[in-house]
């Protein structure tokens, strides 16, 4: 029997990973606006975040929520972070009981501090859930560029089930029970990929995108781990991974938005004349929240935050950066450093 798939937004990412779905099972995709769906389902392109790519014959569209939810097996949510837990809502009303939920979503809640499946367990407990996350720019996965991606869950069996869904030719889709790691390894590298835009817009060299990645990748462990986050996890698909495409993609928004900034736009102009989501922008806010909390250095993650939202201009930041102390560069990563 086919497993129907659910798949909730249809901005860049909802829509492709609906795309790769419906190669394998029936998927029905929920975007807002009717006319958007309409276009999916009949000219089998989404002219407003993929203008460029064909979509499957076989991917249904429509606006009609209850009509997505009520009959699904798997629901997969692809909303944005600020927006996760209302859509969530909205959803709740149709979801049948038990159904999987899976979250695409790369950010952490303002307020609650939340990471995205923790809201899917308050929202809809007793549901099974996890992310499927990693490298995955969503323009090269539809021009048919090979890719792999990590389904996380705490029940293998079902990360197993939920593998195959997604899986395709070029889309390897491993698994690892690891939920809080991978997800905060696809949160936290949006802030640092802002940091290496930043450098790149300041016209900082290649030596410099390196340092940044690898002392970012020393952040995003530190806090991961200080999370409850499994450190091997930080080396893989969801961190390491997941850091170099964002940091180096000329696809990146994330990237976009630090190369604007390096370059002297204001943060609310670059913002104003983007039509996706770089989530890092207002991610990195709750993230120097949680490393307060937490007791973590992470001096690149602090100065993304103050250029974000305090005034600092990119400048001042890597300025600020080059004047610390440098200790060991495993301190905080390493149990006995
Ligand atoms: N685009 C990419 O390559 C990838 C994106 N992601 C993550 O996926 C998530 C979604 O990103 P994209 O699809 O790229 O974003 P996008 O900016 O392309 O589209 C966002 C979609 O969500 C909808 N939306 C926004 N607020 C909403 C709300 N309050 N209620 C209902 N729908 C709402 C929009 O109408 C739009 O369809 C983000 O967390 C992003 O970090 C993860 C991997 C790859
Ligand atoms: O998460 C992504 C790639 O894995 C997409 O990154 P951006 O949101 O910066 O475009």
């Amino acid at each position: 029997m086919d497993i129907r798939v659910a798949v909730i937004g249809a901005g860049s990412w909802g829509t492709t990973v609906a795309a790769l779905a419906a190669r394998n099972t029936p998927t029905t995709l929920w975007a807002r606006r009717p006319e958007l769906a309409e276009q999916i389902t009949t000219e089998h392109r989404n002219g407003d975040y993929l203008p460029d790519h064909d979509l499957p014959d076989a991917l249904v569209a429509t606006a009609d929520l209850e009509e997505a939810v009520r009959d699904c097996d798997v629901l997969v949510m692809a909303v944005p972070s600020q927006g996760f837990r209302g859509a969530l809502e909205d959803v709740a009303e149709h979801l049948r009981p038990w159904v999987p939920v899976v979250s695409l979503t790369k950010g952490l809640e303002i307020g609650t501090r939340m990471r995205m499946s923790e809201i899917v367990t308050e929202v809809v407990p007793g549901h099974p859930v996890g992310v499927l996350t990693g490298p995955n720019l969503a323009k090269e996965i539809l021009a048919g560029h090979a890719a792999a991606a990590v389904m996380a869950m705490d029940d293998h069996n079902v990360a197993q089930a939920l593998q195959g869904l997604f899986r395709g030719e070029l889309f390897r889709v491993y698994t690892n029970e690891d939920v809080v790691g991978c997800e905060l390894g696809g949160v936290l590298k949006n802030v640092i990929a802002i940091a290496a835009g930043m450098a790149d817009g300041l016209g900082a060299g290649d030596n410099t995108r390196a340092a940044v990645i690898t002392r970012g990748l020393a952040e995003i462990s530190r806090l991961g781990i200080a999370l409850g986050g499994e450190p091997f996890t930080f080396s893989g698909l969801a961190g390491m991974g997941d850091l170099i495409a964002t940091c180096t993609s000329t696809q990146s928004r994330n990237r976009h938005v630090g190369e604007r900034l390096g370059r002297g736009e204001s943060i609310d102009e670059i913002i104003a004349a983007m039509n996706m989501v770089a989530e890092g922008v207002k991610t990195s806010r709750v993230v120097m929240e949680l490393a307060g909390e937490n007791g973590c250095e992470m001096p690149i993650a602090a100065e993304v935050e103050a250029v974000c939202h305090e005034g600092r201009t990119a400048l001042e930041a890597y300025t600020g950066l080059l004047k610390r102390d440098s200790g060991h560069e495993l301190a905080g990563v390493r149990p006995d450093l």
